[in-house]
């Protein structure tokens, strides 16, 4: 097989693996698509049929005929409305329902990749796949798809039907057939072609969107207006250029179909006028002749039409599958549309054992890392930026597996345990908080059921509870996307809460680095302190003074822990620990 036609087939084969499936779920609305397709035919030759009837009768002035004709056209009209009725509905739930199945697998898939996929891939370019690509496959679902039978079964039964009638008339249908074939090849191909530019572009347009979006702090204290603006002027003049070239194609396509429409009708009639005149043709057969005759031209227009929005609908689900094809979390993540229960046991110990990772394997981050974090104690992680702190708490939640070693709690390999379960005995209170669109309770919530009293509880803790109630709806005030309402130190307060809330034995923070107003800090201490009752907490602390009560001190330096004990200890030793507090700084990170 050649590369092409193997390719060829790939795209049909991986259509038929995506969309198969979903239309076996939902056979029942193309099974009800189907029958409406069917009656719609009958009616469509019985229409026509009557036409011819009522204008034979009519000319042959028999009245008698014309009166039980009356009621048969009130039927076909009653049956035509139905049909148009039931044809929307049952298109409705043939589209809607398997691009409703689709964005959930593609949703669900995307919440389970693994975190070194998910921080591969481009915001805006996925975003994309949910839009532009799901629309593409939706429109070659339902009645498109309805049409591989209807299309094929029309001209098939309409020439039969008007063979009858005139078989030489409807031989001239098939002059077009060809054209129509070729033509629909070619545009096919290069429409083709074209919408996977115009898809991949689509995807940098939403993602420079999205970044505008993101950073617009950036963007303005920095002046990037105009260079944002001129690569969006960029990128949007490339994509309307390829839109016009679509059209274009499509414009070409159309008036081509048009033309071949419009010829065979006049053919059909002046040929179908000369055989009236002749005699070898009543009228009625004529007006039903022509009624009919561009059933035998749309079939092979509309079936290329159909080939063209079925190349297009083959890049988009290239596109969705490379999503679908990328692998998961390992195991133990549970069926996310059901309710689980995690108990957290107590903490006794916390362990890296012999431990390798590195987000590229042959660049380590950690090399046979050996640590133990007495449990119930604060222990803080000490070191210049780039010392792998955050990358010990994202091997700690199993963001990342290593190559070598293992993490043990309580003993136990992280490797064999849940991953929800994990997660749900660690709460980690990050520099950013990120705050979702919603409100200030769906904010510390985030999901889990509360009871009213345990939220104003650690809100209050949070220091939260006084700010909260000043608010226009208290604590059902919309914070928007990205908490636009809230300072820095509130935010942090609202993860503190939420770890509150969490009340997970585990505690990860990483301390913020921005300075807060004394006022602020000491209300933030306070809630830390609080929140750190009783937990075994691992503090990544970026400034010196934060630390000095921490029960245990890990020095890392590029990787390696140079030093751990107490402050005081770390102090009487000539190493990076002294060095760091004798700098006279207290912000590490800046170092
Ligand atoms: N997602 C990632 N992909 C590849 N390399 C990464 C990634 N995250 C961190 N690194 C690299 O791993 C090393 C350790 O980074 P890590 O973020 O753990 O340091 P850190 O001590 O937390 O630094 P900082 O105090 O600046 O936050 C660095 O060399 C960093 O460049």
């Amino acid at each position: 097989m050649s590369i092409k036609k193997r390719a060829r087939t790939s795209h049909v084969g991986n259509t038929i693996q995506l969309i198969g499936p979903l239309i076996k779920k939902h056979w029942r609305a193309y099974a009800g698509l189907t029958a409406v397709m069917l009656v719609d035919l009958a009616l469509t030759l019985g229409t026509a049929s009557y036409f011819g009837k009522v204008t034979d009768a009519a000319v042959g002035s028999r009245l008698s005929e014309l009166t039980w004709l009356i009621p048969v056209g009130a039927g076909l009209l009653v049956l035509t409305i139905s049909v148009n009725f039931f044809d929307t509905f049952f298109e409705s739930a043939a589209v809607y329902g398997v691009t409703r199945d689709l964005k959930e697998a593609l949703y669900q898939h995307m919440l389970l990749l693994r975190t070194g996929t998910m921080n591969s891939l481009r915001s805006g370019d996925l975003l994309s796949r949910f839009g532009n690509d799901i629309t593409a496959i939706q429109n070659m679902l339902g009645s498109r798809l309805v049409d591989v039978i209807r299309l094929p079964l029309i001209y098939l039964s309409v020439f039969i039907y008007l063979f009858q009638i005139s078989p030489v008339l409807s031989m001239v249908s098939w002059g077009i057939a060809p054209i129509a074939i070729a033509g629909s090849m070619i545009f096919g191909l290069l429409l083709r072609r074209n919408s996977r530019k115009v898809n991949r572009l689509t995807g940098d347009n939403t993602q420079l969107v999205n970044e505008t979006l993101q950073g617009f702090h950036v963007v303005r204290s920095f002046v990037m207006e105009r260079l944002l603006v001129r690569r969006h002027v960029k990128q949007n003049q490339d994509l309307y250029n390829l839109e016009m070239k679509s059209a274009r194609l499509r414009g070409f396509y159309y008036a081509g179909g048009a033309t071949a429409s419009a010829l065979t009708f006049l053919v059909s009639l002046c040929l179908g006028a000369y055989f009236v005149s002749q005699k070898t043709l009543t009228v009625g057969a004529l007006l039903t002749f022509i009624t009919l005759v561009e059933h035998l031209v749309y079939p092979l227009t509309s079936a290329a039409g159909n080939w063209v929005n079925f190349q297009k609908a083959t890049t988009a689900v290239e596109r969705v599958q490379e999503i679908l094809r990328l692998p998961v979390e390992q195991n133990q993540v549970p069926p996310l549309l059901q309710t689980a229960d995690y108990p957290c046991e107590p903490v006794r110990s916390i362990e890296f054992r012999h431990l390798t990772f590195g987000y590229e394997p042959d660049k380590p981050v950690f090399s046979d890392l050996n640590l133990r974090i007495p449990a119930g104690k604060k222990t803080a992680i000490v070191g210049l930026s780039g010392a792998g702190k955050s990358t010990l708490f994202a091997l700690l939640t199993r963001l990342y597996t290593p190559q070598q070693g293992s993490i043990r709690i309580n003993g136990r390999s992280i490797a064999s345990l849940s991953l929800s379960g994990l997660r749900e005995s660690i709460a980690q209170v990050p520099q950013e908080t990120f705050l979702f669109n919603g409100t200030i309770r769906d904010n510390l919530r985030l999901g889990r059921d509360v009871a009213e009293t345990d939220l104003v509880r650690a809100a209050r803790i949070a220091a939260l509870d006084d700010f909260i109630r000043g608010l226009p709806q208290g604590y059902d005030t919309e914070i928007g996307e990205r908490g636009l309402l809230l300072s820095g130190g509130q935010k942090q307060r609202v993860a503190i809460a939420r770890a509150l809330l969490k009340n997970a034995p585990i505690l990860l923070l990483d301390e913020a680095t921005a300075a807060l107003d004394t006022e602020t800090e000491a209300r933030v201490k306070a809630a830390l302190d609080h929140l750190m009752e009783g937990r075994t907490t691992i503090v990544i602390a970026h400034r010196l003074s934060t630390i000095q009560n921490a029960d245990h001190i890990i020095v890392l330096e590029k990787g390696q822990i140079v030093q751990q004990g107490p402050h005081e200890r770390l102090m009487t030793e000539k190493g990076l620990y002294r060095r760091l507090h004798l700098i006279g700084r207290d912000t590490i990170a800046s170092i």
